[in-house]
């Protein structure tokens, strides 16, 4: 069988071989992932994430820290600071239609593609490296009644069953790390649509800055990525037809999520590298629109 031919339904028993022993390595590090910051956070309103959020902090809906339901009120905080940030990407593809495909390319627990399909009314497809992932988010769209509509598969984003132009417009939220962006990029360009939106979230290191700080490094090692630099991304892109529409610097807009998420209880170690990192300027969150052309 062929990961063309796969149906929600056998997403999860399907295993490819991995096009390489590091997406082997990264297809096991999803498969085995369960911290409680991102469960925790998903069962606020069955939105699962693995992104990070944007925006101010509402201090009013903290309340008080010595408030019996303070910690929850944390917990929905920063899942409402997330899914802001989905919010954004999605605003930034332009005029979707009921018919429209869009693919989300390295969809973890399928959160960004259920807010699309609630935004747009279309077809979302969504491929990950990790089968538990494509099963937790191919169980929540049926427990949502969409699985018409939003669909996940074991899938290497740089090799995708889509057709040629088949995408109104496709995104990598914190996805692109993981591969080659001329790779990426090249494949994106196949699937869009002239006329189609790419959108990423990703964070980069910043040219500026010189090379990845010792705060990049130490992220790279945590989640086993390689962190490209804001000059990759734009190179890359301008190299298969896509042509940036804005470039947005979110890094004091994701700063607020990184100091509030340190003060709680479901910290994993890294918030201390990635508000460093963004401090110092080594960093940056960016969001990238890019027309294909
Ligand atoms: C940090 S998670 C982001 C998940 C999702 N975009 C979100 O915002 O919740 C990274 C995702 O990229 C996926 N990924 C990494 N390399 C991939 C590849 N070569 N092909 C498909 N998915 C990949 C992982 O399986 C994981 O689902
Ligand atoms: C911006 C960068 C460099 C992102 C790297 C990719 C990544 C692991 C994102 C968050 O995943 P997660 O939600 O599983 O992580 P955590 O457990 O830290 O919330
Ligand atoms: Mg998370």
């Amino acid at each position: 069988m062929t990961s063309t031919e796969l149906t929600a339904a056998d997403a999860s028993v399907f295993i490819p071989n991995p096009a390489t022993p590091y997406q082997g390595d990264i297809a096991r590090y999803w498969d085995g992932e369960a911290r409680p910051v991102n469960l925790r956070l998903g069962d606020v309103d069955g939105l699962y994430h693995h992104h990070y959020g944007i925006g101010e902090v509402d201090h009013a809906a903290l309340g008080d820290a010595n408030d019996s339901e303070s910690e929850k009120k944390l917990i929905t905080e920063l899942h409402r600071l997330e899914s802001a940030q989905a919010e954004l990407l999605l605003e930034h593809l332009g005029d979707i239609g009921r018919d429209d495909t869009l693919v989300d390319a390295g969809c973890g627990r399928g959160g960004s593609m259920v807010m699309a399909h609630q935004r747009f009314g279309c077809k979302v497809e969504g491929v990950t490296l990790s089968a538990k992932q494509a099963e937790f988010a191919n169980r929540r769209a049926g427990e949502l009644h969409i699985q018409d509509h939003v669909r996940a598969r074991v899938c290497n984003m740089l090799s995708t069953p889509f057709e040629t132009g088949q995408a109104a417009a496709s995104w990598n939220n914190e996805s692109s790390m993981y591969v080659d962006l001329h790779d990426l990029f090249a494949e994106h360009s196949r699937i869009l649509k002239v006329g189609g939106r790419y959108v990423t979230i990703t964070g980069c290191w910043n040219p500026r800055y010189g090379q990845p700080s010792k705060w990049v490094s130490q992220i790279n090692a945590h989640f086993e990525c390689n962190i490209h630099s804001r000059r990759e991304y734009l190179r890359a892109m301008a190299d298969n037809r896509l042509v940036p529409q804005a470039v947005i610097d979110l890094t004091p807009d994701t700063l607020p999520y990184w100091e509030l998420r340190a003060t709680s209880s479901l910290v994993t170690g890294i918030e201390e590298a990635f508000i460093n990192s963004y401090r110092d300027g080594s960093f940056q969150y960016v969001l990238i629109a890019a027309d294909r052309v």
